[in-house]
Parts: structure tokens; C-alpha cells; sequence
């Protein structure tokens, strides 16, 4: 077995899963680490893309993960969690949709890994005051994908994240399976509840609206370019001062309505799933899939930056510049890269320490 985290974890999972998968699946299985990318088959299961959910058992990994198992592209879904993952897999592998979800910790042959594993906010917190639980939990998942599945897309939820994904570039720099491409930081979220409250300002279903939102993942790094958004329209300045200051915060928001019991997880999930899916969609070959994602990037001079990226069957295939900002968004992407330059080097210094 592949072992992703600690060995009495990896022990557990194997033993349970034993009891849990019948012996023709787990044949098949064996057989299917040997079929070729994109093109897995377990038993029962449609042809698919293998996806491993890391943190299954969390908020945001649950609710993922019965996603994810409805979702055509999938074939293979693999659990794993350091708590309560036979459970979750138990009840989500009952759900008679194509997709085989299976109690795993091996991560061999994956073709996308999702991390949603690490502690949420409370009220009065910053995601950074998740940094010294979350970016050791970050560097010992992404040491694991880099020794068994180093060409797998990775989307990175755990915050925080403007910090978390510089960790995870650093692990793979130095088992040298860093490819820019497949590591992106996901920032959907940002996108979904930008156009939810635009839709509402405007009158118009938030499915018919796209708002571009750059820079990062937390607070004023969370910069949603309202002069781009389309439909094509305008915002008084009053409506731009409050749009701009609830996506901003909307994670806030939600942490201070759950009041101790988290931060957002059902929205998250949601928006993480139509990121994946916008990731398999495109490794399996769509045109013209894209979304933002904080991703290492050149569209500034820092090494780190979120905007809209094309996907393609290699990952991120082209990252699209800024366009014209007005003087509003110019101010606020000064105030995001003075942010954002400073989490990035934390990152980066966590793991060159
Ligand atoms: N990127 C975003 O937009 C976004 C949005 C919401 C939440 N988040 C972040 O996602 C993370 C998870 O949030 P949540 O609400 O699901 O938290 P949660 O506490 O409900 O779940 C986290 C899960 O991670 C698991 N975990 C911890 N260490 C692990 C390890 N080493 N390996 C595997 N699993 C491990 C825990 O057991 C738990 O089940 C948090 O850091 C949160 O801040 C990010
Ligand atoms: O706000 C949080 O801590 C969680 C997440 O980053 C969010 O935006 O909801």
C-alpha cells in the first residue's frame, strides 16, 4: 500500500478495507493500477478518471465526496482521512451511481487529488492563524503525492491557502516532481459567492453572471474585477464598495454565522466540485475550459497569483493577464500583492527552513 500518512493509519485502513471491499473488486483493482490514465475501469464502475479525496471525512470532505461520486467523469474515488473514513465510505458506496468508491489510502495512479484536510476558523481567527497546524498536515499529503502519483492535477483547498500552495510547490521542488501546471489552489469559492452577490445586486440569475476575482485566497488578497464582469454592466460606487467588501469577507461571514463550529463547507464543497470537474473536463480533453485558480504564475512579479487560467489535458495550459483595471481595482491589487508577497514567502521559507 501506498501509505500517505502515518503508518497506524494506513494499518487501520487496511484492515477495514479488507472487510469492506468484496474480493472481486479488490482484483479488480489490482488490475486496474495497471490500465493506462484516463481510462480506469473497476468493477461496475463507468470508464473515469481516479480521483483521491484527502480529509474525506471533514466539513467540506463529505459532502465532496457524495459529490464527487455522482459525477460522470469519475470512476474511481479514494477516501481517505486520518478519522471516521469507513464510515463516510461505507455510506457514500451505496449511492448506485457509476463511480466505485473505495476506503484507500493509495494514491498510485491517480489522475486529480483533492486536499480539503486541515482545521477550519473559528470566530476572531485569520485563516493565517491556520498555518502552523495546516502547512505540516499540507507537506506531509503532498510528500506522499509526489512519491506515488506525481502527474496527478492537484486542487488545494486547506488553508490557508495563499500560503499552502507555496508549501506544496517547495515539497515538489524538492523531490523534484514540481510541474507548475498541475498544482492549483483552489479559489472557486471566491468566484462562486462573487457571482451569487453580484447576481443579487443585478437582478439576474448568478448562473447567467461571471465575475473575474484575482490576487489570493484572504481578505483584501481576494480582489474581484467588477469591470469585467459579464453580462457587461455598471455598479454605483456604493454598490462596488459593498460587492467588493462581501466577497471579500464572505468567508467571515460564514465562519461567524456557524459561531464556533466552523467555516463554510456545503458552499465549498459545491464550488470545489465544479472546479474538479472543470479539471477532468479538461484532462479529458474539452476546449476552452476556464476558471480561476491561484496558480505560480507571471501575470505579476509575484510568484504566486490567482486569475483566469485555461485548463488543458496537462493542467494549466495558459494563464490569462488582468486586462484593464480601473483605479479602484488598481489600489485594490496593490493592497492584495503586499499581502500575498508576505504569506507566499511564509510558505516558502516553512519548508527552505
Ligand atoms: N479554499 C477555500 O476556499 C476553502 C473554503 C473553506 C474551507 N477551507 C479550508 O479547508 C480546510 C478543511 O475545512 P473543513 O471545514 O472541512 O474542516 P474539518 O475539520 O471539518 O475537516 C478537516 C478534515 O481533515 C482531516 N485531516 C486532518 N489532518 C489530516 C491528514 N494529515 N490527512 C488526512 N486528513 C486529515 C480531519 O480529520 C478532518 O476530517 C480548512 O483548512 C479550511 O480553512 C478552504
Ligand atoms: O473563511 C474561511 O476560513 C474558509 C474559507 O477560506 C472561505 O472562504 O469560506
Amino acid at each position: 500500500m501506498d501509505s500517505v500518512v502515518s503508518s497506524s493509519a494506513s494499518r487501520r485502513i487496511s484492515t477495514i478495507s479488507s472487510h469492506l471491499l468484496p474480493p472481486n473488486l479488490q482484483m479488480e483493482m489490482e488490475d486496474v493500477g495497471g490500465l493506462r490514465r484516463g481510462n480506469c475501469r473497476a468493477k461496475g464502475a463507468a470508464p473515469g478518471f481516479k480521483v483521491a479525496i484527502l480529509g474525506a471525512a471533514g466539513g467540506i470532505g463529505q459532502p465532496l465526496a457524495m459529490l464527487m461520486k455522482m459525477k460522470p467523469l469519475v470512476s474511481v474515488l479514494h477516501l481517505y482521512d486520518v478519522v471516521n473514513t469507513p464510515g463516510v465510505t461505507a455510506d457514500i458506496s451505496h449511492m448506485d451511481t457509476g463511480a466505485v468508491a473505495q476506503l484507500e489510502d493509495a494514491l498510485t495512479g491517480m489522475d486529480l487529488v483533492i486536499i480539503p484536510a486541515g482545521v477550519p476558523r473559528k470566530p476572531g481567527m485569520t485563516r493565517d492563524d491556520l498555518f502552523n497546524i495546516n502547512a505540516g498536515i499540507v507537506k506531509t499529503l503532498c510528500e506522499a503525492i509526489a512519491k506515488c502519483c506525481p502527474n496527478a492535477i492537484v486542487n488545494l483547498i486547506s488553508n490557508p491557502v495563499n500560503s499552502t500552495v507555496p508549501i506544496a510547490a517547495e515539497v515538489f521542488k524538492k523531490a523534484g516532481t514540481f510541474d507548475p501546471k498541475r498544482l492549483l489552489g483552489v479559489t472557486m469559492l471566491d468566484v462562486v459567492r462573487a457571482n451569487t452577490f453580484v447576481a443579487e445586486v443585478l437582478g439576474l440569475d448568478p448562473r447567467d453572471v461571471d465575475v473575474p476575482v484575482v490576487g489570493g485566497h484572504a481578505g483584501v488578497t481576494i480582489l474581484p474585477l467588477l469591470s469585467q464582469v459579464k453580462p457587461a454592466c455598471s455598479f454605483t460606487n456604493k454598490e462596488i464598495d459593498y460587492l467588493t467588501d462581501r466577497i471579500q469577507n464572505g468567508g467571515t461571514e460564514v465562519v461567524e454565522a456557524k459561531a464556533g463550529a466552523g467555516s463554510a463547507t456545503l458552499s465549498m464543497a459545491y464550488a470545489a466540485v465544479k472546479f474538479a470537474d472543470a479539471c477532468l473536463r479538461s484532462l479529458r480533453g474539452d476546449a476552452g475550459v476556464v476558471e480561476c485558480a491561484f496558480v505560480a504564475s507571471q501575470v505579476t512579479e509575484l510568484p504566486f497569483f490567482a486569475s483566469k487560467v485555461r485548463l488543458g489535458r496537462g493542467g494549466v495550459e495558459e494563464i490569462y493577464p488582468l486586462g484593464p483595471l480601473n483605479e479602484y481595482e488598481r489600489v485594490g491589487l496593490d493592497k492584495a500583492k503586499k499581502e500575498l508577497a508576505a504569506s507566499i514567502q511564509k510558505g516558502v521559507s516553512f519548508i527552505r527552513k
